[in-house]
Formats: C-alpha cells, structure tokens, sequence
C-alpha cells in the first residue's frame, strides 16, 4: 500500500497541474502575434537612446519606421545612423508631445500606424522639497500627457488599420521600474510613470475590440544620453536605490521590448530584478500568458518577502545616510 507521503508528493505535482489548466482557460486578454515586417511603426523620442536603439531594431525586421522628437538636427542623425545599420530611411516627424495641435499634425503626416512606441521621457532627479514645481511638471507633461495626445492622436488610424488588414495593433508604452516602485529622488518621474500603468490597463480594456493590444516596459537603468545627463544631478540616496538593479544597454533592452511587444505582452521587464518587480507588482493588469500567471500566482508571496528586504535594505541605507550628517 502507498505510504501517506507518497500520495501526498502525488498530489503537489496534481495539483499544480488543475491550477495550471484552470489558469491556462482564465487568463485574458487572449493571446496574440503582432508582426513588425512591413508595418508602419512609429517611436517617439526615436533620435536618442533607447527609442533609437528599437528604430533601428524594427528597421532591420523589415518594418516601416516614423522617428518623432523635438529636434530637427537630431532627429536627421538619427535618420542617417538607421540607414546605414539597416538601409531603411526613416521617416523624420518634429513635434513637442506636450503640444497636442502638433502631435496631430505629425500624425497626419505619418498617416495610418500599426504600431506607436511612446518612448519619450524626461527625468530630472530631486528630492520634491528642493525640485522646482516646474520641473516636475515638465516630467508629467512630457511623460504623461504627452502620451495622451499621441494615444489619442493616433488612435482613429490604427483603428482604421485594424479593420483594413485584419492584423492585431499595438501600443506600447515606456515606463521605467521606478514606475513600478517609488524611488528616493523621484515624486515627479515615478509619479509620472505610475500613472501610465494606470492608463495603459484602462485603455487595454477599451480597446481590445478593436485588435489593438497594449503594452507597458519596465527598463532599469539604461546606458543612454539622457541616463548620462540624469546622472550628473543624481542625490546620492537615488543611486543607492537605483543601484538595486543592474543597469543594461539601451540594445538589450530593446530586445526584450521588441520580443514582449511582439508576443502583445501587458507586462514586459528587461533584467531578473524586473521579473521579480513584475511578479510582486502583478496587480490586476492583463495576463494573455498562463505560464507566466502560474509564476504570478505562485509568486506572489515570496515576492512580496523579498520586496521586503529590499525595503529593509533601502530604509537602512537612508537611516546611515541621515547618520552621518
Ligand atoms: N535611460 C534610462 O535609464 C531609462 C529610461 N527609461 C525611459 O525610456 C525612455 C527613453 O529614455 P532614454 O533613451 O534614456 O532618453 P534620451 O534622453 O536618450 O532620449 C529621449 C528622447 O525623447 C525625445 N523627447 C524628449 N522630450 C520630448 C518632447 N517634449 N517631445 C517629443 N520628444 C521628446 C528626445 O528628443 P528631443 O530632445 O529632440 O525632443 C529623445 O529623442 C524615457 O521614457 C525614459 O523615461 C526608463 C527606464 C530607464
Ligand atoms: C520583488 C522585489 C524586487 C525588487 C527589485 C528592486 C529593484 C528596484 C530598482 C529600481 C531601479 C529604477 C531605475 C529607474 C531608471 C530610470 O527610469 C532612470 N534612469 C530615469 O530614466
């Protein structure tokens, strides 16, 4: 006769499996293949870093790339520096996002987009105390409502796509993992990239019916121009926090991205920190992968303990830091 230990090591692997099937009927949004080859893909803040990375990217799957900033001079190196790595001339658009008549214009004039990158970001780091109130809102301007006026902007033509090609849209949108934790130095960024985490799972549910399938990037710290400009201003406790995770090179990250966004994943980390952030962070966000939502489910309360050392360590280290002076 089998032992009482024996069937009890029968059922964990049982039982794993009924969680397994449950999740595999549950999880939606369902899931979806966007193809990037011979697609108009348009990326904002594509003359600089890590949207210039993806431009060359999907320039080099065969895509149809628009490249949208504030400067001309830019935005022309750009548009050299993606032909010769890839032979694809992009298309140059010049607006302010934080400007919603010229955010419509350049739209226009990209015309119909299967897939829009808001990727443009600014990021002055300061404690709130000593941040001038402008500063922080020049980050929601550009971060958040920029996003707005471009979602809004391009969303009548993608829906238009849609319904011509029958092939699924996406949105994708730049955050940060300081838009899934808050970090020393940064009320006005990380309350700028929370907020996109809140549009993004609202508008997902708003737009599925029409084939267009949202995404979110959580990068850590990338090598690009603008970390290098962040970098001369960072207090020092931010570092300590950000430090926390490894930094990455704007190419990997865009691997990750583009990969993500091509499977139309909600949730898309860069590094094992950000698989770890995404598992305690998981909330109610949309969840097409039932393997990925085994990991969540699972996941959750030992996430939630190692978050807690993370805390614990962080707390410590600002505690010293107060010491000392
Ligand atoms: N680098 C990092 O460590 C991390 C970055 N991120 C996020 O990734 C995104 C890209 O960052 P990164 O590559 O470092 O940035 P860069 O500073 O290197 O590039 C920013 C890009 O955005 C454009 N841009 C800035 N403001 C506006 C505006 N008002 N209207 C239109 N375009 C604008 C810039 O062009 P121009 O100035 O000509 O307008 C440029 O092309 C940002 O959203 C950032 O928050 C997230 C995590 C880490
Ligand atoms: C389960 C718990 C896991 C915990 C892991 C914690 C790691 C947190 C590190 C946060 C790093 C934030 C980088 C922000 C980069 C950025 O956006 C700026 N460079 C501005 O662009």
């Amino acid at each position: 006769m089998a032992s009482p230990f024996l069937l009890l090591l029968l059922l964990i692997p049982l039982g794993l499996l009924i969680l397994f099937l449950a999740l595999s009927f549950l999880t939606r949004p369902k899931p979806v293949r966007v193809p990037i080859k011979n697609r108009h893909v348009l990326i904002t803040g594509g003359s600089s870093g890590i949207g210039l990375a993806l431009a060359k990217a999907v320039a080099a799957e065969g895509a149809f790339v628009s490249i949208l900033a504030r400067n001309l001079k830019r935005l022309e190196d750009a548009r050299d520096e993606i032909k010769l790595a890839t032979g694809h001339v992009a298309r140059v658009l010049v607006a302010d996002v934080r400007d919603p008549k010229a955010v419509t214009q350049a739209l226009e004039e990209a015309g119909p987009v299967d897939v829009l990158v808001c990727n443009q970001g600014v990021f002055v780091p300061m404690e709130l105390e000593k941040q001038e109130l402008e500063d922080a809102k020049f980050m929601i301007d550009v971060n958040l409502m920029g996003t707005f006026h471009l979602i809004k902007a391009a969303l009548p033509g993608m829906k238009r796509r849609t319904r011509e090609t029958q092939l699924p849209a996406s949105i994708a949108i730049m955050s940060s993992q300081a838009g899934q934790v808050g970090i020393y130095g940064y009320t006005a960024y990380s309350a700028s990239k929370f907020a996109l985490r809140g549009l993004a799972e609202a508008l997902q549910q708003e737009v599925i019916a029409d084939n267009i399938h949202v995404s979110m990037i959580f990068p850590p710290d990338t090598a690009t121009p603008g970390l290098a400009e962040e970098q001369k201003k960072r207090p020092e406790l931010t570092n300590i926090v950000v430090g926390s995770s490894g930094e990455m090179e704007a190419e990997d990250v865009v691997k990750k991205a583009l990969c993500g966004l091509k499977e139309g994943r909600f949730i898309i980390p860069c590094n094992f920190e950000g698989a770890m952030l995404a598992i305690a962070t998981a909330g109610l966000s949309p969840q097409r992968s039932s393997v990925t939502a085994l990991l969540e489910v699972l996941g959750a309360g030992l996430m939630r303990f190692v978050a807690l050392c993370f805390q614990w360590n962080w707390y410590s280290a600002i505690e010293n830091w107060h010491a000392k002076r």
